[in-house]
């Protein structure tokens, strides 16, 4: 007969089943706790107006002393991520409303893909009519394919008599612009035969030539190029794929689509054949739009959307060095045109300059709109992140949120004083806090971005003002930038100290040398 195995004693499980029900008692408590009294804040654009685009003595004109944003969209594959979507993401961002000469659009291509670069070359064709649009008619939502696929009557709330006429058009134009989007593929590919077609024929006369000349052994290969409108070799990936212009495998690409702007407004003129819509009271200006496609080679780990990031963070810091940064997914949008705005009053109010990060919450088109799985995430984004804030402050998601660069860089914020005590009535100088003006170790871009500004600000408009002059520190920047260069031939990194002194000369040193990646 076979024993049975001794029954549990009663009371051990009893006891463990006990100890488990309080822990989880427990953790459930702390995760209540915090939802007991959520922080809701609210911002008030316009004090942000007053305090920083009216006139005052220092700002006679009341031009926008509202710090730069650099926007930065990450995409990586046009088949998964279709051209389109990541398009209207740059439309909704070139039409924020925001002041022009601060802003600028970077889209990070890890795909490193003609058709991406040729769609955000359309896009910003097509922004020169959509971005005037919405200004003229506060359009809201700034995403063409979301604002005219909206339910809603579009005619709410628009007075003014030429709304219809050239709603119209622009819709007309936006057709258009999608037909002429999702026809590049076959554009792109059909170019390349013919041009392939035509340099093997000129490789087999080749060949037959030096076979009449006696010299019959060599054989001339001709590679499948990927070929740009201009006649040239695309430097990032083709379709065939060879050896230094394969997706982990090409050159890095830095290309402006859209110049930085004037620092003026300028107006547009009367509706005609090449102008769809009457711009003569809506500035035309568009913000800075730059394509990036970072150097990839085999054997470096490139660490995906991170990498892309820090790529993007070096990149916008030669370019226009926003003190701001606000990173979206191609397939995310700005739904409210007034976003960065909203960011700007957390990050410049009183205190601000202690905030790192304004994470704004995410929400979903396109699913379930009763919400049976949860999909919306609405108890994460409405109830958790405001019981954080409560709690030194909500996470950051991966995305839509808008960063403090030098909080990226590593350097503490200006404020050389912090408050301590009950209720923080003493202030503490912190000794820490003291930027070092002296150029640190070679494979880190040093800035003197603070240097200058460390004397004890204590009041509010001295706050601002030591937010304001980064702004300017552009060309300090310049002078010690120092970056690391991927040496192409050897794979082996080598430290190059840029000497530029305007952003022209460093954007023409860029274009003669390659972006870094980290090494692993
Ligand atoms: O090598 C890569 C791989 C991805 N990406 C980009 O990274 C983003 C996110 O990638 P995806 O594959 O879409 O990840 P998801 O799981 O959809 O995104 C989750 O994770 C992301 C990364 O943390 C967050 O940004 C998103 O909010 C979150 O939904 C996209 O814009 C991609 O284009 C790159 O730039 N390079
Ligand atoms: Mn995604």
């Amino acid at each position: 007969m076979e024993d049975s195995p001794p029954e549990p004693r009663g009371d051990v499980v009893m006891g463990s089943s006990t100890v488990c029900e309080l822990w989880f008692a427990f953790s459930w408590l702390l995760d209540q706790l915090p939802k007991l009294c959520p922080v809701n804040r609210l911002t008030d654009l316009d004090v942000l107006k007053e305090r920083f685009e009216s006139p005052n003595l220092r700002n006679p004109k009341g031009r926008s002393d509202l710090p730069g944003i650099d926007v930065f969209v990450s995409t990586a594959d046009p088949e998964k991520e279709p051209p389109l979507v990541t398009a209207n993401t740059i439309l909704s961002i070139l039409a924020v409303d925001y002041p022009v000469e601060k802003l600028a659009c970077y889209l990070s291509d890890d795909g490193g893909a003609l058709l991406t670069f040729e769609a955000l070359a359309q896009t910003a064709s097509f922004a020169s009519t959509w971005v005037p649009f919405c200004r003229k008619h506060n359009i809201e939502p700034r995403n063409p394919e979301a604002y005219f696929g909206q339910k809603r009557n579009f005619l709410k709330n628009k007075v003014r008599l030429d709304f219809v006429r050239e709603r119209r058009r622009v819709k007309r134009e936006y057709d258009e612009f999608k037909v002429r989007i999702n026809s590049l593929p076959e554009a792109i590919r059909r170019r390349s035969d013919a041009y392939n077609v035509h340099e093997e024929l000129r490789a087999k006369k080749k060949q037959m030539e030096m076979m009449m000349g006696g010299n019959p052994e060599e054989t001339v290969k001709v590679a499948k190029a990927t070929w740009m409108s201009d006649g040239s070799h695309w430097p990032g990936t083709w379709s065939s794929g060879e050896t230094d212009n394969s997706r982990g495998d090409h050159a890095g690409i830095i290309q402006a689509m859209l110049a930085p702007p004037n620092a003026e407004p300028v107006y547009g003129s009367e509706a005609d054949s090449e102008n769809l819509i009457d711009t003569t009271e809506v500035d035309i200006r568009l913000p800075m739009l730059v394509y990036v496609s970072r150097e990839k080679r085999p054997g470096y780990d490139h660490n995906k959307k991170a990498g892309a990031m820090n790529a993007l963070v070096r990149t916008s810091a030669i370019m226009s060095n926003g003190p701001f940064i606000l990173n979206l997914d191609c397939d995310h949008y700005i739904y409210n045109s007034m976003a960065l705005r909203e960011g700007m009053c957390f990050m410049l109010d009183r205190g601000g300059d202690r905030i790192c990060y304004v994470q704004f919450p995410q929400r979903f088109e396109g699913i379930d709109p009763n919400d049976r799985y949860a999909n919306h995430n609405t108890v994460f984004f409405d109830v958790s992140m405001r019981a954080l804030d409560g709690l030194q402050g909500p996470m950051y998601v991966g995305t839509g949120c808008i960063f403090r660069r030098t909080a990226l860089y590593g350097f503490s914020p200006p404020r050389a004083t912090e408050h301590h005590g009950w209720l923080g009535r003493r202030k503490v100088k912190l000794s820490l806090r003291k930027p070092k003006a002296t150029v640190k170790k070679d494979d880190e871009i040093s800035l003197a971005m603070n240097g200058e500004y460390n004397n004890e600000v204590e009041n509010d408009d001295g706050d601002i003002e030591s937010l304001l002059l980064q702004r300017d520190s552009v060309t300090q920047t310049l002078s010690l930038l120092r970056f690391r260069l991927l040496n192409t031939k050897g794979g082996s990194y080598r430290t190059c100290k840029a000497k530029a002194r305007t952003v022209d000369q460093l954007v023409h040193l860029l274009s003669h040398v390659n972006l870094s990646t980290q090494p692993q």
